[in-house]
């Protein structure tokens, strides 16, 4: 397993376990994020990455019957604390979906909108940092003559970049990206994979992939879970040339899952 206690981490997972219900979804868990570095969660279907994931915002708890056990510290504060502000935790942890999911207003409007729940900015302001967010998702050139269009006027993979400029917008410090290029053709999925190497300067980037190569291509760290467990985590070198275990193996070797 890596050792990251040395280095600086935007979040760290000790002892987590989840629940839906009865159902055990996550066991154990521990793990470091570490900061201005992109985490790569790879593993067969229904493993907990998604689950894992979700925990990060607290997305979970929208949905009675789901808790989490355990420790996650964001910059040193438990993110489980039941008193927790959850819109101030969405806003430092931002996520994006698999499906791109544009609200249905302008492409400008989808930018403001989470801004203005959070700061009070002037016209200009909101016009900077509306170009400021969409710069950051490499889609200002495309839609700057549009703003005014609809978001679902854009293509699937121009949606995508949307809803990270939309995530982005609020200035998040950790971004979690679930399967985001899933639904896309191969030419938006190497526009979000650059972007995402981009983003990493700025933001600690967590992402749930089905594509090795992708998770090869675009983390420093990769997660290994099955059936619930982290079984592995390491330089994400380390788990593609040399795996300490043979679960890792197989699954990368395509064996199993
Ligand atoms: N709402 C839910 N209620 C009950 N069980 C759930 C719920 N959501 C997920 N699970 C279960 O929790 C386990 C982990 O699911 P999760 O979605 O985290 O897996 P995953 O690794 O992200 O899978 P995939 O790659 O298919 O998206 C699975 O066994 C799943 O059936």
């Amino acid at each position: 397993m890596l050792e990251t206690a040395n280095l600086k981490n935007a979040i760290e997972v000790k002892n987590l376990n989840f629940y839906y219900g009865k159902f055990k979804g996550l066991k154990s868990i521990n793990l470091n994020i570490v900061e201005n570095k992109v985490t790569a969660f790879i593993g067969p279907s229904g493993c907990g990455k998604s689950t894992l994931l979700r925990t990060f915002n607290r997305m979970y708890d929208l949905y009675p019957g789901q808790r989490a056990e355990g420790e996650i510290n964001l910059y040193g504060e438990d993110i489980l604390n039941p008193k927790l502000d959850l819109n101030l935790l969405r806003s430092k942890v931002g996520m994006i979906f698999q499906k791109p999911t544009p609200f249905p207003m302008s492409i400008y409007d989808n930018i403001a909108f989470g801004v203005k729940l959070y700061e009070n900015l002037s016209k200009a302001d909101m016009d900077e940092r509306v170009e400021w967010a969409l710069n950051k998702a490499a889609l200002w050139t495309e839609v700057k003559d549009k703003l005014n269009q609809s978001g679902l006027s854009l293509s699937g993979g121009q949606q995508q970049r949307l809803c990270i400029a939309r995530g982005v917008a609020v200035k998040p410090t950790v971004l979690l990206l679930d399967e985001p290029t899933s639904a896309l053709d191969p030419i938006s999925t190497g526009k979000v994979e650059e972007l995402v190497h981009e983003l990493k300067k700025d933001y600690t980037v967590a992402i749930v992939t089905h594509n090795m190569q992708q998770a090869a291509r675009i983390s420093d760290y990769t997660a290994f879970m099955y059936l619930g467990e982290l079984i592995e985590f390491n330089d994400t070198k380390q788990i593609f040339l040399k795996p300490d275990r043979e679960e890792t193996e197989d699954y990368i070797t395509g064996r199993f899952g």
